[in-house]
């Protein structure tokens, strides 16, 4: 008989998930998802229900890896939030299940999950397109996945100078007593982004907030939020200048406004990137756009259940 599901709680996800061992598991995740074998990964575009009273959204993101015995389930909602709201802007819950029972085997706080595979997605495509002389990194935004980006960049790069931009002084020195490292405070987007090398945009915003005329020519741009088809982040000028890579195709051309409304072209996933399918062009201006993937949690989920196994037998 099936042993009853477990509950691993925030505190263990912040446990048992590290960049370290994330990334590399990450980065070939994301290159099975390109190969299309579906004995790699089944992963569907997620289906989004809209929670129009909320003004919110349901988004469910099933995976199943059949040669790594890996099925998997998120469900994340998340919101267009008012200025100055306290309600969270992305809740999300991770299920493993067994494939071959069907049987539950955990249910996991998805909110670590999302916040570091998503910033280890970023800091991937970074090392991939990024000018290998980059020093500079700008991050709009000064959330959850701003703070999470700021986390992984610092640890994986080594910028000479980091650039926060936020709409508020209050957001920026939010930001800077919450990261341990040193950080440039902006509250004008045109003097955070010119010059920098790297920029990466992690805003709710659903209108252009980074405009192509202040990108330095041969950046890498990671941007992660806007992912419903008319929220945009980036203008019709840097989407059509630069040379735009995504996590799939398929999530891009149903979910990104910034891909669907500016007409610009997918030119690779990054997983094609990885499997040497398509080049990296890191002397050109390039842009990510993440839109997320359940193949990302699955991968994520495994790691932390495999090692909450390990450590619950020891005790
Ligand atoms: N690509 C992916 O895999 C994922 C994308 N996301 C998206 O990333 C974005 C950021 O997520 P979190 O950091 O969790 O959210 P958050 O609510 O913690 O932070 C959002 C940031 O955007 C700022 N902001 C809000 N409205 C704005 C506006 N109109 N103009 C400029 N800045 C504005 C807020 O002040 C805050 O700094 C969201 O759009 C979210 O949907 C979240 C999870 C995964
Ligand atoms: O992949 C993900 O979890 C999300 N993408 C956009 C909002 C949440």
């Amino acid at each position: 008989m099936a042993e009853p599901p477990v509950v691993i709680w925030k505190h263990e996800v912040e446990r048992w998930l590290r960049y370290k061992e994330l990334i590399p598991r990450l980065e070939e995740a994301l290159g099975k998802f390109s190969s299309r074998d579906s004995a790699e990964v089944i992963q569907p575009v997620r289906t989004t229900l809209v929670l129009q009273k909320h003004n919110g959204f349901m988004g469910l993101m099933p995976t199943y890896m059949e040669k790594d015995a890996v099925l998997c389930t998120k469900f994340v909602c998340f919101y267009k939030r008012e200025d100055g709201s306290t309600l969270p802007s992305t809740q999300a819950t991770v299920v493993l299940l067994d494939p071959e029972y069907g049987n539950v085997k955990a249910v996991m706080d998805g909110d670590i999950i999302t916040r570091m595979r998503t910033a280890a997605a970023s800091a991937i495509s970074a090392r991939l397109l990024m000018r290998p002389d980059a020093e500079v990194l700008t991050i709009l935004g000064t959330g959850n996945q701003a703070l999470s980006h700021y986390d992984v960049f610092t640890e994986m790069f080594s910028f000479k100078e980091v650039r926060v931009w936020s709409r508020t002084t209050e957001g920026v020195e939010r930001f800077r007593h919450s990261v341990s490292g040193p950080v440039m405070p902006y509250v004008s987007v045109e003097e955070a982004v010119r010059g920098a090398d790297v920029i990466v945009t992690v805003t709710r915003c659903t209108e252009p907030v980074l405009f192509g005329q202040w990108v330095k020519p041969g950046a890498h741009v990671a941007a992660v939020g806007a992912c419903r088809p008319d929220w945009r982040e980036l203008d019709d000028v840097l989407m059509k200048e630069a040379v735009v890579y995504t996590d799939s195709r398929e999530g891009a051309m149903t979910e990104s406004g910034d891909v669907i409304l500016s007409g610009a072209d997918i030119f690779a996933e990054l997983g094609e990137v990885i499997n040497g399918t398509k080049p990296a062009y890191r002397e050109k201006t390039t842009v990510f756009k993440s839109l997320g993937m359940g193949v990302e949690d699955a991968v994520s989920a495994k790691l932390i259940f495999d090692q909450w196994k390990v450590n619950a037998n020891k005790s």
